[in-house]
């Protein structure tokens, strides 16, 4: 394993009683996008005021490229930082605001054309060179503030929930832009966002954090369909979590019957199975009751009573198939996935975790 490129050693902050982070250990290697998912208040953005070097940690290293930095100030890190509000100088034009930081680095006038021209083209803002920020739409302006960050060509990339400002359909073309931008540039970079779609879509690795710690680190694949935390299966996406006792490769459903889990285990466990993965039949004998319809384009989802329970239920490309009020038998086509059984009782923002509002 070669040496990370950041490296965050038992890093925490407090603010009197407040611990903001604890205690949190991670490594990103070179040219890793990896992206930091939580709930607000989990601490974000201290960590990114700890890695600016605008906030100090209270215990604890952070190193950059082989070389501690956490004493340095913000000008000595070689850290580019992309903000939710762009940050654009206002009364410099598009290839002012690029040329800014070279300029402050004593960057030579021939390689500060030649990042320059370069930003501008893999951001594919030729026209808007010699706009003002003023006269430029949001999704043109974090474009520019995207390459700003580029033509540092630094260490390190922070983003700070840089697509937050922008509607939806921006959001999505721009994710592409950027990720397009990391995969010619090969920078090393941390996003930090509460968006778990935006997790899920652009990282390599994502760090689910609560309550100033850090959850769970894996591949978005893995954390999506193999999450070992209750709360990692709640944040990123949305799930059926259920109680069960298990024993051996089955388990005891909550409303009888018995259904194959993905591992062995066994006592109290709970499962979490995805809402594509239950399967829902008309059935005047079976154990559910559809209670909501939503129709959500390629999908639709169908909330479902099953004893004291409400499962949801997504079943892709048919259209609507089940009728509010119409009994439905389910049935699990892929084993459930057990989640580590320390983390039934673990502690969790349940308020946090996104719910689905259902009327019966
Ligand atoms: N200066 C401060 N003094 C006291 N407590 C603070 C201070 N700054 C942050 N906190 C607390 O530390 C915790 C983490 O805050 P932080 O701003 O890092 O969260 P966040 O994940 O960035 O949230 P958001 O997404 O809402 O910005 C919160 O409980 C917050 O109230």
């Amino acid at each position: 394993m070669t040496e990370p490129q950041l490296e965050l050693r038992a890093l925490s902050k407090h603010y009197g009683g407040v611990t903001a982070l604890h205690d949190t250990d991670l490594c990103v290697q070179r040219g890793e996008f990896v992206t930091v998912l939580g709930p607000s208040g989990c601490g974000k953005s201290t960590l990114l005021r700890m890695l600016m070097g605008i906030s100090q940690p209270s215990s604890g290293e952070i190193h950059l490229a082989g070389a501690r930095i956490d004493g340095l100030p913000p000008e000595r890190r070689d850290i580019a930082m992309v903000f939710q509000s762009y940050a654009l100088f206002p009364h410099m034009n598009v290839r002012a605001n690029l040329a800014f930081g070279l300029k402050m680095r004593g960057v030579p006038k021939a390689e500060q054309d030649r990042r320059i021209g370069h930003a501008i083209r893999i951001s594919n803002l030729e026209p808007y060179v010699n706009r003002m920020p003023r006269d430029l739409s949001g999704g043109q302006q974090q474009r520019v503030a995207l390459a700003r960050a580029v033509v540092m060509q630094p260490a390190l990339m922070l983003y700070d929930e840089p697509l937050s400002n922008l509607d939806a359909k921006l959001r999505e073309s721009l994710r592409e832009d950027l990720l397009e931008l990391h995969r010619q540039t090969g920078a090393t970079s941390l996003y930090v966002t509460h968006d778990q779609t935006e997790a899920m879509a652009m990282s390599d690795r994502v760090v689910v954090m609560n309550f100033g710690q850090v959850v769970e680190v894996g591949t978005p694949e893995a954390l999506y369909h193999r999450p070992r935390r209750r709360f990692t299966a709640t944040f990123l996406g949305q799930t059926n979590l259920l109680d069960v006792e298990a024993s051996g490769e089955s388990a005891q459903l909550p409303w009888g019957g018995v259904v194959q889990t993905g591992r062995p285990a066994r006592g109290r466990v709970t499962l979490s199975a995805r809402p594509e993965e239950i399967a829902l039949c008309r059935d005047p004998q079976g154990e559910g009751t559809v209670q909501q319809v939503l129709f959500q384009g390629p999908s639709v989802l169908y909330a479902v009573q099953v004893g004291g329970l409400i499962l949801h239920v997504s079943e892709a490309g048919t259209g609507q198939v089940h009728a509010r009020g119409e009994r439905v038998r389910l049935s699990f086509p892929r084993p459930p996935h057990v989640l580590d059984e320390d983390t039934a009782a673990a502690p969790v923002a349940e308020t946090a975790l996104p719910t689905l509002e259902v009327s019966a």
